[in-house]
């Protein structure tokens, strides 16, 4: 199997542990994200896959096998990195095609395969170019059509389309997805660009100072967050988290409480929490002038422009929190009254910051949306 296996991997720089304990599984053939934070250890995760970092402990296996003491070059994998390494005095086909050259690759076979990348990326008519007369985005996809020839079985990408413009990146993620509907190869993509995570990721493996927090579909890591952590990275801008009482089916934020469905309700005596984290996306959360039935009072803050809506940080108790709004009409110091989505409300524990989970409900809800969506 050409999956990518973690055993508790540690990593170290002398005292520094940089990746703690990973144990998890890169499925054979899918796009895997690594997202994170600055610093929380994903190049090094990925390094360690290519073979260009040790391993301090623990095993890593590729294709069924422990690969922790063989070189890169047996590893049968194509990387892409953020600075791409173009060879500056070969031109465009000779840059993508010197792996195979090297590697005695029949020349008819590098011929049909260069053929191939250049038309898949766009490069045809830049095939005689030196690099330095190409633009950030051309040597990019140069880079990127050297690693797809190549026809590993991993796929190995670093930040690889940050440092093409919005426009171009848009179009980039799409080929990406494009060769790799093609070609099926195992794919582990690190960035730190949600939106990059969502679009192009089968699965997000999200992480933060050297330790998973999340590995599941894009969908699940925004809708359902396993965590405190994973609730507040993933969107933006991100989920409301406050720390409340649960009183008799109520979420009490200080004096104010609202009322919660019969299903949260069950979730949460089941789970016998006794401090409890609420969560809240700004888009779940609606704010009104006038008051209604389970609404929460509050004191407009600030108003920051979000581009297709606007954010309004309001004061609730003590604690800021964002509600998305079409209009910008929110002047600093007036009462508002939030109501937030009871279907979209996350519970965390607050000591293990972990969820307390969802109710089974609400997946038969969705089932039931998309049954309805289906038929119209
Ligand atoms: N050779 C090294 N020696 C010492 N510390 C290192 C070395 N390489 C990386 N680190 C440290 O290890 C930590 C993880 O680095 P890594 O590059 O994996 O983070 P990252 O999540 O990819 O961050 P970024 O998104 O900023 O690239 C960082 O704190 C970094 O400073």
């Amino acid at each position: 199997m050409k999956e990518i296996r973690f055993e508790n991997v540690w990593k170290s720089y002398g005292k520094t542990e940089v990746v703690k304990g990973l144990n998890f599984t890169i499925k054979e053939g899918e796009r895997l994200i690594l997202l994170g934070p600055s610093g929380c250890g994903k190049s090094t995760t990925l390094r360690m896959i290519a073979g260009l970092e040790e391993i301090t402990s623990g095993e890593l296996y590729m294709n069924d096998r422990v690969v922790n003491d063989v070189p890169s070059g047996k590893r049968d994998v194509a990387m892409v990195f953020q600075n791409y390494a173009l060879y500056p005095h070969m031109n465009v086909v000779d840059n993508i095609t010197y792996g195979l050259r090297v590697q005695k690759v029949p020349r008819s076979e590098t011929r049909n395969r260069l053929d191939a990348a250049l038309k898949m990326l766009k490069l045809e008519g830049y095939e005689n170019r030196l690099p330095k007369d190409l633009s950030g985005g051309q040597r990019q996809r140069v880079a990127l059509a050297r690693a797809v020839v190549k026809k590993s079985n991993y796929f190995l990408l670093d930040e690889p389309l940050s440092n093409l413009d919005a426009q171009l990146r848009v179009s980039a993620r799409k080929e990406l997805v494009k060769i790799h509907e093609l070609y099926r190869q195992t794919i582990v993509y690190v960035t730190h660009d949600q939106i990059e995570a969502m679009t192009v990721g089968e699965r997000i493996a999200l992480m933060n100072e050297g330790k998973l927090q999340m590995l599941d579909t894009p969908e699940n890591v925004y809708h359902r967050p396993a965590n405190i952590f994973t609730a507040k990275f993933i969107g933006s801008p991100p989920t409301n988290v406050v720390e409340v009482t649960y009183l008799d089916g109520k979420i009490m934020f200080g004096n104010q409480s609202f009322q919660l469905l019969p299903m949260w309700v069950k979730q949460v005596e089941q789970s016998k929490t006794s401090r409890i984290a609420f969560g809240i996306r700004p888009e779940h959360l609606e704010i009104n002038k006038t008051a209604d039935k389970n609404t929460l009072k509050g004191t407009v803050k600030y108003v920051e422009n979000q581009g297709n809506s606007y954010g309004v940080y309001v004061d609730l108790q003590g604690n800021e929190v964002i509600a998305l709004s079409e209009s910008k009409y929110w002047p600093k110091g007036e009462t508002v009254y939030l109501k937030p989505f009871m279907n979209h409300i996350h519970l965390f524990n607050c000591e293990t910051t972990n969820s307390i989970g969802y109710p089974a409900e609400l997946d038969q809800e969705e089932t039931t949306l998309e049954r309805v969506l289906i038929h119209e």
